[in-house]
């Protein structure tokens, strides 16, 4: 087991607003959700909080992040494995690099699903992101299928050494790894927080055996599944959880503003 150095990963709580909101209302809701969380005095090097909109609206994003000296962060929700050319359709990394995006999502199981994308895509993908500047968030997880099978944790651990292999140690230490189980994405159903600290923790233990206890250390790995403002503390609470990726929550300021402010709600400070 790797050494318990929870305290010196700052938690991330990054919203993934899918393919939701277009530029006016993304700057409304990000201007929303700035106000609220200065208002309840967030303290951003505690607890870092970002954003991934939609490709379309990062420009509008980076407008008013730079403008309100925002302390929240953003990113792009895919990238392509390309560095330019005839890619019709696609985004590259350095697109991105250029636009101010600090991170950028690599195989959410919304992609590997509905575009294909295999362990090797993300491979890719993730080491585009690296090249670049980006800090990937590279997501795994399984199906209901899988876990019902008992092989989710062999499946997470599948994907994470692919979606891994051939990166630099100094480059593993970057990346944020995110755990979705894909049947609590969307669907109301949240994974236990013992659920989340089972694969989680195993992931961790995979990184300190097949790369370095210290790489191990310091990666973030984030929970993502139905996250709410109530289920936000108790996944938390967990020693391997160090963030949450957060989809249908992120698109409501309050509920979002709390989950980025769960250790303020533990302690009782609601208001
Ligand atoms: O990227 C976010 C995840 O897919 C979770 O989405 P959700 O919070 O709507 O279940």
């Amino acid at each position: 087991m790797a050494t318990d150095n929870s305290a010196a990963r700052t938690p991330l709580m990054a919203g993934n607003w899918k393919m939701n909101l277009n530029h006016v209302e993304a700057v409304h809701l990000l201007q929303k959700l700035s106000w609220t969380l200065q208002d309840k005095k967030h303290d951003f090097e505690r607890v870092e909080v970002a954003v991934l909109p939609p490709f379309t609206d990062i420009r509008s994003v980076q407008t008013l992040v730079d403008g309100d000296r925002m302390k929240i962060k953003y990113g792009a929700q895919d990238v392509s494995t390309h560095d330019s050319g005839a890619y019709t359709g696609e985004i590259s990394a350095s697109m991105l690099t250029k636009l101010g995006c600090t991170y950028v999502l690599t195989g959410h199981s919304e992609r590997r699903q509905y575009h294909d994308e295999t362990d090797q895509v993300v491979n890719a993908k993730t080491a585009k992101a690296l090249e670049a500047g980006l800090v990937p968030i590279m997501c795994v997880g399984e199906g209901l299928e899988i876990r019902k099978a008992g092989e989710h944790v062999a499946h997470c651990l599948t994907q994470v050494d692919a979606g891994l292999a051939g990166l630099k140690q100094d480059d593993v230490r970057k990346v944020v790894i995110a755990y979705e189980p894909v049947w609590a994405i969307g669907t109301g159903e949240v994974a236990t927080p013992e659920d989340a600290q089972e694969v989680i923790a195993a992931i961790r233990g995979r990184i300190e055996e097949t790369i370095s206890p210290s790489v191990a250390d310091s990666v973030r790995i984030l929970y993502g599944g139905s996250v709410k403002m109530a289920s936000a503390g108790g996944i938390m609470a967990q020693p391997d959880v160090d963030g949450c990726l957060v989809g249908g929550a992120s698109l409501q300021v309050d509920e979002f503003a709390g989950i980025c402010r769960y250790l303020d709600l533990q302690l009782g400070y609601s208001s």
